[in-house]
């Protein structure tokens, strides 16, 4: 598996927000989003070390640490990903993974980790590419996430949550793309709209340390 960093912080992001995680990062991603923090990870002359499933549960068990969160990159595209998935979960530790909205998760939904999956909206330029059939898949211990970074962003969330009844189905989040969207302005989105059960998240981590530093 292509591992381009590997590191124990807080979580900064999602339903484990503020505890303690252990981040596997992989190379590549099947979308460009035009904000994304880590687009480092997806060049292809990213450097990058090849291990193996049990190389990776090895390291994560041997932080002392019981959350888990594969991101990237798109981590769900790495070959031996459901391996990995397997033996984490095996081992008793609570796995998230951060998916784009871009792979079927269909081929994941056997032995389950909690899936934290973007609705990627008009700004990223990557909405075309969005698996809609996705969000049936989802249950109440996955989040879907709306990273806003416009108005018509915030629209387009809206009109998402509303045909998709995600309230009822799953965790919903609005987050900023960092720095180019005011957060109050979605805070009196929320309240205009009533959007009950939705809840802002900021990235935690670009608060506490340098916004453009690695490996936190
Ligand atoms: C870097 S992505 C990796 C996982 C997967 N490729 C995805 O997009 O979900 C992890 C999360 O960071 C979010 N993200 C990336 N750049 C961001 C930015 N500039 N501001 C806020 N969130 C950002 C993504 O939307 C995603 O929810
Ligand atoms: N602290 C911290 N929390 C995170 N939650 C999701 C992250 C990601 O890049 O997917 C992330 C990250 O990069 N750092
Ligand atoms: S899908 Fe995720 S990793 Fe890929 S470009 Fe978009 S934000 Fe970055
Ligand atoms: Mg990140």
């Amino acid at each position: 598996m292509k591992v381009v960093e590997k590191f124990t912080s807080i979580n900064g992001e999602g339903t484990r927000a503020g505890e303690l995680a252990v981040f596997v990062r992989f190379k590549g991603c099947n979308l460009r989003c035009s904000y994304c923090d880590t687009m480092w990870a997806n060049e292809p002359d990213c450097p990058y070390e090849e291990e193996t499933p049990e190389e990776i549960l090895n390291y994560v068990l041997g932080t002392g640490i019981r959350n888990v969160t594969l991101t990237g990159g798109e981590p769900l595209l790495q070959k031996d990903i459901r391996e990995l998935i397997h033996l984490l979960l095996q081992a008793g530790l609570q796995v998230e993974i951060e998916t784009n909205g871009a792979v079927d998760l269909s081929a994941f939904c056997e032995e389950r980790p909690v899936f934290t999956m973007d609705y990627k909206l008009p700004s990223s330029g990557c909405e075309e590419y969005m698996i809609t059939e996705n969000m049936e898949l989802l249950g109440k211990d996955d989040t879907v996430k709306f990273v806003c970074g416009s108005k018509k962003d915030l629209l387009k969330a809206l009109d998402m949550i509303q045909t998709y009844n995600l309230t009822n189905r799953c965790h919903v989040y609005l987050s900023p793309v960092f720095g180019s969207i005011e957060p109050v302005q979605i805070v009196e989105f929320m309240l205009k709209h009533r959007l009950n059960g939705v809840r802002l998240q900021i990235q935690m981590h670009k608060v506490i340390w340098d916004p453009n530093e690695r490996g936190v």
